[in-house]
């Protein structure tokens, strides 16, 4: 399906149940996926058991996700929007997250953290990626610099390493050659994609925070919405409907601005993730084939909690509008033209009240 890369865009396979079977050639990857998961579940017991130590023997409390991108901003998202499911009586561990290269972030944790206590999760779907491999040097080099001479008897590099990194990736040799230990590797693969990798291995933090029980449930969550996709009429399927939304308010109504503005204080990084997961997807210049494009393809994303952005987004709202009027006559041609191809919906102006009065119309 990813024809600029010829691999597959398979992401969904991370949420089929077990029983199911998927081949991708020749091979059934569900029986993959569910070991990945089961070598996840096992890190994860250990944290919440308070039986991972560090290299000096006590228990771990922080773990610092380091990465970008899909490598941060899912996990980033569903560990604030889903953390009211924290499990009861588990030793407590907090996550965080540090992404930017310039270090802010990261001397933050650093100057708070106790070395002793705190390990990384260094998430990088290529191990390449030059800000997290920063940051995580940066890391090493703390954790080193703090605990090789604790103590009167010194501890080994090597243990440090051993004993406060975790590596999510798709490639195991790197994370081998970096001096991640081989069963503190997690892996997934080159048809996920990095936006998408959430849904496995890189969700490490997000079952930290819920517990591998509840994770498993989102993951459920996330199969029945696919099911729903596949198998729903067209009439009253929700991304099937989103998505023509999205084609009317930008190539007809020439809405080129789709703002984000969640009222629930727990949504916080929901508007940065579906940034990237939307214009990252969607946001190209050229067909499959290549050509060219003559027509909008993803309007630009933006947004932060709704009460941070009441103000700009009425007037940006106000502009969309007034340049919806002055399109609108100017489209009414294409606008009939189209009317053949998109079939008829019903909608509620309550789900998205920007959506167009025209595809709300029974007359439509
Ligand atoms: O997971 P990594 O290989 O480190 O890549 C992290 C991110 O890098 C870039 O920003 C890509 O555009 C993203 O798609 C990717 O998620």
């Amino acid at each position: 399906m990813n024809v600029s890369e010829n691999r597959p865009a398979l992401h969904t396979a991370l949420r089929l149940p077990a029983d199911a079977t998927l081949e991708v050639e020749g091979e059934d990857i569900v029986a993959a996926v569910h070991e990945s998961l089961a070598q996840m579940e096992r890190l994860v017991c250990r944290l919440h058991a308070g039986q991972w130590r560090g290299a000096t023997g006590k228990p771990i409390r922080h773990v610092v996700n380091l990465g970008v991108g899909g490598s941060d901003l899912g996990p980033l998202m569903v560990t604030h929007a889903l953390a009211d499911f924290r499990p009861k009586d588990i030793h407590p561990v907090e996550v965080h997250f540090a992404s930017t290269m310039d270090g802010s972030q990261l001397a933050d944790y650093l100057s708070r953290l106790n070395p002793e206590t705190t390990i990384f999760v260094l998430s990088s779907k290529s191990f390449t990626t030059i800000d997290t491999l920063s940051n995580a040097n940066t890391a090493r080099e703390w954790l080193l610099s703090r605990l090789t001479q604790h103590g009167a008897t010194p501890i080994s590099a090597e243990l440090v390493v051993r004993q406060h990194f975790i590596g999510v990736s798709a490639s195991p040799e790197k994370m081998t050659d970096w001096g991640i230990a081989e069963d503190h590797q997690l892996t997934f693969w080159e048809w996920v994609g990095g936006r998408y990798s959430l849904w496995g291995t890189i969700g490490l933090p997000i079952a930290l925070v819920v517990g591998m029980a509840n994770f498993r449930e989102f993951l459920a969550g996330a199969h029945s919405m696919d099911r729903h996709f596949a198998e729903a009429e067209m009439a009253e399927n929700l991304p099937v409907l989103l998505a023509l939304a999205g084609i009317w308010n930008v190539n007809f109504l020439d809405i080129r601005a789709h703002s984000i503005l969640p009222y629930d204080g727990r949504l916080e990084y929901f508007a940065a993730y579906l940034e990237q997961l939307e214009m990252e997807s969607n946001g190209k210049s050229v067909t499959r084939q290549g050509q060219p494009v003559n027509y909008s393809t993803c309007p630009v994303l933006w947004g932060s909690l709704a009460p941070m952005r009441s103000t700009r987004s009425t007037s940006c709202c106000t502009r969309a509008l007034s340049r919806w009027c002055a399109t609108l006559s100017r489209r009414s041609s294409a606008m009939t033209r189209w009317k053949t191809r998109i079939p008829a919906v019903t909608l509620k102006p309550s789900t998205v009240w920007h959506w167009p009065t025209a595809l709300l119309s029974p007359g439509y």
